[in-house]
């Protein structure tokens, strides 16, 4: 190939048809009306090319930034077909990050600490990274892309950039620092240039090969306690109410250590205000989309405005943001917790503000409730036993994690359910991004945050 820039107008003119089938693209509700590519870096040479790219996608009024890996080859082997972009000038282009023929590449800069054009390969200070691996990306479902190194090292590509240090980046940074035993540890980073400011590409850190994941283990219990349906759930031999109250732990620690690195605030009037604006302004997008939520709203209102007469103060503090059974991992030591980017829909600011962190904590609360009521789901009718016996379990491992919580936590907060107020504010905030969520992406588990909005709207929680 005599320039690689040659390839660089035909490949965006594919990418309006191409980027709507990915998982990752973010902007599938609405059609894109123009790619406009913002800077290319060719990180290989010769056969195959492997090239960096950043484009701006724009869609009526909104425009995203978006992070691709595309390699192109004389041949395309048939393994890579699925990946296929277009044919540009002869040469068959593809996304790369299925290619473990180049994505080694990225390790290797990383490991040398490298500079290519205006992006930055780094490793953290101290931390020893070994290239000479190759790199395939995990399979889970995922706003981004993860590859994953010789079971050593797992390297996140954020797929939507945004100018500044990703809060994923930043918040693990901070953990590190704290000496935060609840983190994978981080290796290195990959920074690059948008609009002339720094903005974070890519994150390593170890990867940690012998762990479950908290919704696999939660779900698992679940269902030991669905098949024994006469043993009260302490007998039953995958309680889950142990794990439940170490997590619970394992979050106020990670909130205390994220206080000591970056601090807190007590939110004032026009904060709560604000807080409380967004939520309703939330239900509001939400009820449109959703007629279902319309009959719960008065109660929803009235749960959020309960906020703004609060007694007791309420300290703000950088924290998880999207908090759940699938983002914790069970390790032979114990609860790590996984990607500090915040909501995926939200913005870097809302995803950079302080904010309550017992908000995690209704994150997380939220995640028992599903793990107990997705067992409910292709059930024909209403099993009263079932259901009593999801609520059991519910109850059980909320509590559990409340209690575990309040052990670590810090004096100002103490026990989560002795703000019964906020907690339940925001658990039902949560629940509404839920709706909107599972409306957008699994319809068949809508269920499952309408009936506990309107459980817990209605005081049964
Ligand atoms: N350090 C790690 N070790 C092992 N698995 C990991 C690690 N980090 C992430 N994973 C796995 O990758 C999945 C996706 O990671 P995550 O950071 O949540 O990506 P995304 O932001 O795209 O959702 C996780 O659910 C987990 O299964
Ligand atoms: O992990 P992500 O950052 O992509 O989070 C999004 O997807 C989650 C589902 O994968 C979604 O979580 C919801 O479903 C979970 C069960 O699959 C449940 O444990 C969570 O409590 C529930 O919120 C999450 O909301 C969304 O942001």
């Amino acid at each position: 190939m005599s320039d690689p820039a040659e390839l660089i107008d035909p490949l965006v003119s594919e990418l309006p048809t191409w980027l709507p089938g990915q998982r990752w693209f973010g902007g599938k509700d609405r059609p894109i009306s123009s790619v406009h590519p913002l800077g290319t870096t060719v990180l290989q040479e010769g056969d195959p090319l492997l090239l960096h790219m950043i484009v701006e996608v724009r869609q009526d009024d909104r425009v995203t930034p978006y992070q691709l890996l595309v390699a192109s080859r004389e041949k395309l082997p048939e393994y890579l077909g699925s990946s296929w972009i277009g044919t540009e000038r002869g040469r068959p282009c593809y996304e790369a990050t299925g290619d473990a023929d180049v994505t080694g590449r990225l390790l290797d800069l990383i490991a040398e600490g490298a500079d290519v054009g205006s992006m930055r390969f780094r490793h953290e200070p101290g931390a020893e990274v070994r290239g000479g691996l190759r790199g395939r990306p995990i399979t889970s479902e995922q706003s981004n892309t993860s590859l994953v190194y010789g079971g050593t090292y797992i390297l996140k590509l954020f797929r939507k950039v945004a100018p500044g240090e990703n809060p994923d980046l930043r918040l693990h940074r901070a953990l590190q620092e704290q000496g935060c035993e609840h983190i994978a540890p981080l290796l290195g980073s990959i920074t690059g240039d948008l609009h002339g400011e720094p903005a974070t590409l890519g994150m390593l850190q170890r990867f940690i090969s012998d762990a479950v994941d908290g919704w696999a283990m939660a779900t698992t219990s679940v269902r030991d306690l669905m098949a024994d349906p006469e043993l009260p759930p302490d007998q039953v031999g995958g309680d889950f109410a142990g794990e439940s109250q170490r997590l619970g732990q394992a979050v106020a620690n990670v909130h205390n250590d994220l206080r000591r690195a970056l601090g807190e605030q007590v939110a004032d009037a026009e904060h709560i205000d604000r807080v409380v604006k967004a939520m309703h302004s939330r239900l509001d997008t939400v009820v449109a989309a959703v007629p279902q939520l319309a009959e719960h709203a008065p109660a929803l209102r009235a749960a959020f405005d309960r906020l703004r007469e609060l007694d007791a103060p309420v300290p703000m503090q950088f924290i998880h943001g999207d908090l759940h059974l699938g983002q914790v991992l069970r390790t032979v030591t114990g609860w790590l917790l996984l990607d500090f980017e915040g909501e995926p829909a939200a913005t870097l600011a809302e995803r950079s503000a302080l904010r309550s962190p017992l908000r995690d904590v209704a994150g997380m609360l939220r995640s028992f409730d599903y793990a107990a009521h997705q067992m409910l789901l292709g059930e024909q009718g209403e099993d009263p036993k079932l259901t009593e016996r999801a609520l059991e379990w519910a109850r059980r491992n909320r509590a559990a994690f409340c209690e575990g919580y309040a052990k670590a936590a810090a004096d100002s907060l103490g026990d989560p359910r002795s703000h019964g107020d906020l907690l339940r504010a925001l658990e039902l905030d949560k629940a509404v991004y839920e709706v909107a969520y599972e409306h957008a992406n699994r319809p068949e588990w809508l269920g499952v945050p309408l009936a506990s909005i309107a459980r817990i709207s209605s005081g049964g929680e």
